[in-house]
């Protein structure tokens, strides 16, 4: 199995991307739905983050997850306890979904993780699309899309290398800063790319 990824920054575009790898046919495997997965109620994760982040659970046993990104977004060491409990689960959960894909004979996956190049998973993987956009874009989308002010941006930009670093570790580089039409050009490069390497 050949496993590419792809990666950016929160509201860089890899949900468009990965939108339009799948309309090409590319089996896209999304670390933040896994990280969603592993803290669902009853599951030891969500366990280990109320034993560790006393009040963030709802009164439905869900996780209140507004109430978690404002302790560990701005605050490197809370965030790296959270990163502790999830990061080894969405591990385990990303090998199984590859056993899964592999016993059903995919012969390519694109695994999409936003913080890719700061775990140091870019060395093992056979190439790296990187979706970049300008920072000051960045940071106008993020606000517009999920209702954040200036300084929660900031804290979420904070919390990951800048893309402008994350460009030079990537094989290809996207720059959605243009209409969706030119970012859906370059996808279709790199695809291409994928499928001439494996
Ligand atoms: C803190 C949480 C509850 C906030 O949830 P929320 O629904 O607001 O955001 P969501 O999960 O959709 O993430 C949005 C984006 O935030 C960024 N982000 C999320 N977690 C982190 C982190 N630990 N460090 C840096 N950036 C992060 C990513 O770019 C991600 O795409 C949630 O992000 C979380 O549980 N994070 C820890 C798991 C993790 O590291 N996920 C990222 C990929 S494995
Ligand atoms: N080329 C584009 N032109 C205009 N708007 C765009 C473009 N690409 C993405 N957007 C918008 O920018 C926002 C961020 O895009 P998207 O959700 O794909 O990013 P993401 O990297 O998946 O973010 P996250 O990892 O934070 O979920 C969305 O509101 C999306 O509609």
């Amino acid at each position: 199995m050949h496993v590419f990824g792809l990666t950016g920054g929160i509201a860089s575009g890899k949900s468009t991307v990965t939108r339009m790898l799948r309309e090409l046919g590319a089996e896209v495997i999304d670390a933040d739905v896994l990280a969603r997965q592993v803290v669902e109620p009853g599951t030891p994760g969500l366990a280990s983050i109320a034993e560790r982040f006393p009040g963030v659970i709802g009164p439905d046993g869900r996780l209140d997850r507004a109430k978690l990104a404002a302790r560990v977004f701005g605050n490197e060491a809370e965030r790296t306890a959270l990163n502790a409990i999830t990061h080894p689960r969405v591990r385990e959960a990303f090998l199984e979904k590859l056993q899964f894909l592999e016993e059903r004979g995919v012969a390519r996956a694109v695994y999409d993780v936003p913080l890719l190049i700061e775990a140091g998973m870019h060395h093992w993987l056979e190439g790296v699309a990187l979706v970049w956009v300008p920072r000051e874009q960045q940071k106008a989308r993020l606000m517009a899309r999920d209702g954040l002010d200036e300084a929660a941006a900031e804290a979420r930009l904070a919390s990951q290398l800048p893309l402008d670093d994350k460009r030079t570790h990537a094989t290809w580089v996207i720059d959605n800063s243009g209409d969706l039409a030119a970012t859906r050009a370059q996808v279709e490069t790199v695809w291409r790319a994928m499928l001439a390497r494996g």
